[in-house]
């Protein structure tokens, strides 16, 4: 409370040009706003949206690739902790210029989230007081909340930044966590502060391709964790790098670039190599006298003892159970997904309809293991069974029964189905003769195979499925109408991918399975949901594994995609009003971005971003 109302104040001042009360800020903060108003930024303005040119991200992004590559992996691993909570995730350069983002959507489409892109500048001068910017400037963890920021349209936002050091102490990048929230996020904070240390240590593992890199701490308990100092030696003892607990932990001793070890531990090189050696714990002194143990992880480019994760052990941390099978963050979806449970135990029949890939399999598969049936889940494919045998492919058949039944008779998939899910896929091409029988069989739940005598009550929840208007099929009398409304109980309608508003989610979703803590970033992300996916999510699907294929690195950008898939052309990025006004553009874009996203349906877009469709037609009219 006393820290609101001392920001209130210290704003309050900042705002009318007077000097800040005294203890009403932390001095980091106070300091920049100082400077800040010294280059005259106005608090109450709108800072400068500053972007260096993409290709110069790319030679930013190459000169520091090896600090990338870990740091992709850990922001991948935070935002995996983190996910739900509406974050964003930002490697920044030396320079505070940020070179890749990994966020919740909500965030990514925010007005905060599109200005942190690849490119975008947040040095203090550019964008005032913010923990990316501070964190470069003053080389240490900052954490900017609310209105600690200097301009005042931050206000809203809170901002976790460390910096990462590479072993002579200097700052190769920054790791920052920004969220829309003022709270402070002690937790976020310490999770981001770590995660820069595992890319340090990454880094001194990297570089010790040709060495052996040692562990140490005082407590052995500790050798596993972050606290540890780690050393890289050259195979004769040289000294080559060390972490920056390290360097804590060997305060006072001669630690420079090509010492031997044996300036800095009593033991001598050779006797320790020998215990390390053995995958053993060895203690030594060091030649301040305090005694540590040490462990061997690694020699050379063999990992005979393999670095072991050091894992976060703070309170009440998220950890994010393994993935879901099936992501539905979709408000379309969820609300189709409402009352589905009840319906499945009630044994309703649901009707799965969208587009091609879009998931009704999936959906079926999960109406199945919703209902905690025992049975089995017996697929058909409709269309691919001969107009003759379909009903003795359903309903089975005794031996001998016609002329191409099966010698040994069959019990039919409906049987197969007893006290589980007959999932009727392609329903739409199920023969009209055959059309009859089944809704007689929905209507009884009993089966008579072709030959046979006796009828069979069964216990089978029915899913079907199409792509097709069977609506317009009734009209046209190619689909029996009662049949219609009996499989309809219960109606999913899935969207197609390119209208999704739970794109980046289904993209993660399917990364995370094909190849686990792959990270995908932000921008390529961006990249993708251009796309119109004709062929859905089985199609988005293909082109992640291509680009896994094809990609160089243990990270998916923008970079990764072939230009083979067709790209929703906007007629231009923003409608003739807004080109000459710089305020409305980006919201412009916004509007038609989604319209194109939702197939062009004004109703859905006005609603989804809270607008009248009249506003929404006024932005798109010249888009088709
Ligand atoms: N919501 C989802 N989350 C994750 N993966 C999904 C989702 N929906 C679909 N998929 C994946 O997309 C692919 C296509 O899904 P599925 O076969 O269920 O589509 P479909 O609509 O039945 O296609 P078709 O109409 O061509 O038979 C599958 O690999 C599936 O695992």
């Amino acid at each position: 409370m006393q820290h609101l109302s001392g920001i209130v104040r210290a704003r309050n001042a900042l705002e009318k040009g007077d000097r800040f009360p005294v203890g009403a800020l932390q001095p980091i903060v106070a300091d920049s706003w100082q400077r800040c108003r010294d280059i005259d930024l106005d608090p109450r303005g709108t800072p400068r949206h500053s972007v260096v040119a993409f290709s110069d991200v790319k030679r930013r992004r190459e000169a520091n690739a090896a600090m990338r590559l870990l740091a992709l992996a850990e922001m991948q691993l935070l935002h995996s902790q983190i996910a739900g909570s509406n974050f964003m995730i930002a490697l920044g350069d030396a320079e505070g210029i940020v070179l890749d983002t990994i966020s919740d959507q909500h965030f990514a489409d925010s007005d905060a989230g599109r200005s942190i892109i690849p490119g975008s500048m947040w040095n203090e001068s550019e964008r005032g007081t913010n923990a990316l910017g501070l964190a470069a400037m003053a080389g240490k963890p900052v954490a900017i909340y609310g209105r600690e920021h200097y301009f005042a349209c931050h206000g809203h936002l809170s901002c976790m930044a460390a910096p990462i050091f590479n072993s002579d102490g200097e700052v190769l990048g920054l790791l920052d966590a920004s969220c829309a929230h003022e709270a402070r996020q002690e937790h976020t904070h310490a999770l981001v502060r770590m995660a820069a240390a595992q890319i340090e240590n990454g880094l001194i593992y990297q570089d010790a391709s040709k060495s052996f890199v040692f562990a140490f701490h005082p407590r052995v308990e500790y050798l596993d964790t972050l606290s540890a100092g780690l050393i890289s030696v050259s195979l004769d003892g040289a000294v080559l790098s060390v972490n920056r607990p390290g360097k804590a932990l060997l305060q006072g001793l001669p630690l420079v670039s090509g010492n031997h070890f044996d300036s800095l531990f009593e033991a001598g090189f050779g006797p320790a190599v020998d215990g390390l050696l053995k995958g053993g714990v060895v203690r030594i002194r060091d030649r301040a006298g305090s005694s540590v143990f040490m462990v061997c992880r690694q020699i050379g480019e063999r990992r005979t003892v393999l670095p072991k994760r050091s894992s976060p052990s703070l309170p009440a941390l998220v950890r994010k159970e393994d993935a879901p099978d099936f992501v539905s963050d979709d408000p379309a979806i969820k609300r189709s997904l409402n009352d589905l449970a009840e319906a499945a135990a009630l044994c309703m029949p649901v009707h799965v309809t969208g587009e091609t890939g879009t998931g009704k399999e999936l959906m079926a598969r999960h109406v199945h293991r919703l209902s905690g049936r025992k049975g089995e889940f017996v697929p058909v494919n409709c269309g691919a069974v001969p107009e003759e045998l379909f009903i003795a492919e359903i309903f089975g058949h005794e031996r001998g029964a016609f002329t191409n039944a099966r010698a040994e008779g069959s019990p039919g998939l409906a049987r197969a189905a007893d006290r589980g899910t007959l999932f009727l896929d392609e329903v739409a091409d199920i023969p009209l003769a055959a059309q009859t029988s089944l809704l007689r069989f929905l209507d009884s739940m009993e089966i008579r195979a072709i030959g046979g005598q006796k009828a069979q009550k069964v216990d089978v929840q029915i899913v079907s499925a199409t792509n097709r208007d069977l609506e317009d099929m009734v009209a046209q009398r190619l689909f029996r109408a009662d049949l219609y409304y009996r499989l309809n109980a219960f109606l999913i309608r899935l969207p197609p991918l390119r209208s999704r508003t739970d794109f980046a989610s289904v993209v993660r979703h399917l990364m995370e399975k094909m190849a686990p803590g792959t990270p995908v970033t932000d921008a390529a992300i961006s990249a993708l949901a251009q796309r119109k996916w004709p062929g859905n999510i089985r199609e988005l699907r293909t082109v992640l594994q291509r680009a896994l294929a094809r990609r160089r690195a243990e990270y998916i950008d923008e970079g990764c995609f072939d230009d083979d898939t067709p790209v929703v052309q906007l007629s231009s990025d923003c409608c003739d009003d807004c080109r000459s006004r710089p305020l409305s553009r980006a919201k412009c874009q916004e509007i038609r971005l989604l319209y194109h996203r939702t197939d062009e349906n004004i109703s859905r877009t006005a609603r989804e971003l809270g607008l009248s469709r009249t506003t929404v037609y006024k932005h798109v009219r010249d888009t088709s």
